[in-house]
């Protein structure tokens, strides 16, 4: 079963929905400079309605480890995702109190030592995060493999199907499932959900 993560929540109501569609995880921005910031505390209400069985995600730019840390508490998130430059070291700091998604940015091929960062699943984005720009799905090819794969970048309803085909660990969206940034369309939302829900009963029948 391919696992779904909804992106870029604001709005509590969007995480219920998330929850109550079967996604396997939320995203919650701490990039200052992007649309879909909100402050910590504003994530610890949206994360204390939701249930014990969905995973919250901090996602981080270049923030370093100690300020990441105050972030994740603060918030009450289970899992930190870095989306920027950020060096190994902080990586492995992290890692020492909760599982770590690193997210490339592709501008061509994905190259196969992105494999070695320290990390617990290893997510490919377009070449501008949270824009809705998405890539060739060849360039994936050399990672495709990778048993912790998540396909982010450009997604939606629509377009789905052949990433879903490749059978990654998880896909990601944000902007295909909005409204407008950081609001999410429960249409879109329901229609990428059961896109995903849907591939899996297809897998397992076939299997
Ligand atoms: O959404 C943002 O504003 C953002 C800012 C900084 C880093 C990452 C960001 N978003 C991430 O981009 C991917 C894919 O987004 P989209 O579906 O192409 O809009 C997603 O993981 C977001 O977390």
């Amino acid at each position: 079963m391919v696992k779904a993560k909804i992106c870029g929540i604001t709005r509590l109501e969007d995480a219920l929905l998330a929850e109550r569609w079967g996604a396997w995880a939320v995203g919650f921005i701490l990039v200052p400079s992007s649309r879909r910031y909100r402050p910590p505390e504003h994530y610890a209400s949206i994360s204390r309605a939701l249930g014990p069985f969905i995973t919250r995600v901090g996602v981080f730019q270049d923030t370093p480890p100690e300020a990441v840390l105050e972030a994740m508490r603060t918030a009450r998130l289970q899992v930190a995702q870095l989306h920027g430059d950020e060096p190994p070291e902080w990586a492995e700091a992290l890692r020492a109190h909760f599982p770590l998604i690193k997210a490339f940015k592709l501008s061509g091929p994905a190259d196969p030592r992105l494999a070695d960062y320290p990390a617990d699943a290893l997510m490919l984005d377009g070449a501008s995060p949270g824009s809705g720009q998405g890539y060739p799905l060849e360039w994936l090819e050399p990672l495709r493999h990778h048993p912790r794969l998540i396909v982010a970048g450009g997604l939606t309803p629509e377009n789905l199907g052949p990433v879903l085909a490749l059978r990654p660990y998880a896909v990601d969206v944000s902007s295909g499932v909005e409204e407008a940034p950081g609001l999410k369309s429960p249409q879109k939302l329901r229609a990428f959900l059961q896109t995903v829900d849907n591939s899996g009963s297809i897998v397992e029948t076939c299997g």
